[in-house]
């Protein structure tokens, strides 16, 4: 099979056939119906410290345009669900050609135009790699922010000034050391959903603890525009890079908020 992708010939229905995980029973990402959710009162809120990187790229990888640093500074995720200290790894992007369709995971089946994940991996490993084949649910935790349409971003506007340069697959650019991550997330990390899940990209290892926010990004449409810019491995424009909700199964979906 072509490599995978998001295109008729190579998208999200072929992918169990190089990885039969993809119909397991903890695959992501799902619709979060706030009908069937749970509030747990033990959930706190989460705490992301992270450091500026002196080395870090922003590429294009085919099927997402990626923040990513040559090696680990400490930036780390503690709190929440999280019973253990997560590296940061990686932040990438999905996105859609238009404003009614990109996120991957929904609310009460309502798509937003993009979503962020912000990728950490449990620190009991000796890597990311070890992380993801561990086997259970702790192996990464991954932050979910919905992206709708509003005012200017101007924290993730060195990232978005940046995307016209990584247009083709397989470019990448060296992101300026001053760049503040810290910056792109909410003031406190309070509301949000978490389940038990998977990679939403083959391998879909269901290794991910997910924890997606509640209260959306707002990023400005000249913003949304830099996204639908990229083209991926086809020449194609790369929008619609999200994987569609997989069946939740016996799985429960908790609230850290009513
Ligand atoms: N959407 S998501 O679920 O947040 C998400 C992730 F969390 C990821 F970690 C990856 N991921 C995939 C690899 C290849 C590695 C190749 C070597 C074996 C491990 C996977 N690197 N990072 C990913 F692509 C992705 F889409
Ligand atoms: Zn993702």
């Amino acid at each position: 099979m072509a490599p995978w992708g998001y295109e008729k010939d190579n998208g999200p229905a072929h992918w169990h056939k190089d990885c039969p995980i993809a119909n397991g029973k903890n695959q992501s990402p799902i619709d979060l119906i706030n009908g069937e959710v749970k509030y747990d009162s033990g959930l706190k809120p989460l705490t992301a410290k992270y450091v500026p990187f002196s080395d870090a790229k922003f590429l294009n990888n085919g099927h997402s345009v990626q923040f990513q640093p040559s090696a680990g500074n400490g930036s780390e995720l503690t709190g929440g669900p999280l019973a253990v200290k997560y590296n940061f790894e990686q932040f990438h992007f999905h996105w859609g050609n238009n404003d009614t369709e990109g996120s991957e995971h929904r609310v009460d089946g309502k798509m937003y135009p993009a979503e962020l994940h912000f990728v950490h991996w449990n620190s009991t490993n000796p890597s990311f790699k070890d992380a993801v084949g561990s086997g259970g649910p702790n192996g990464l935790a991954v932050l979910g922010f919905f992206l709708k349409v509003g005012a200017e971003n101007a924290a993730l506007k060195p990232i978005t000034d940046l995307i016209p340069k990584v247009k083709d697959a397989g470019t990448s650019v060296t992101v300026p050391s001053n760049f503040d991550m810290q910056a792109i997330l909410p003031a406190t990390l309070t509301d949000y959903y978490t389940y038990d899940g998977s990679l939403t990209t083959p391998p879909l290892a269901e290794c991910v603890k997910w924890i997606v926010f509640k209260q959306p990004l707002e990023v400005s449409a000249a913003q949304m525009e830099a996204f639908r810019s990229v083209i991926n491995r086809d020449g194609k424009p790369m929008g619609g890079n999200y994987r569609p909700p997989c069946p939740l199964h016996d799985r429960a979906v908790k609230t850290s908020f009513k």
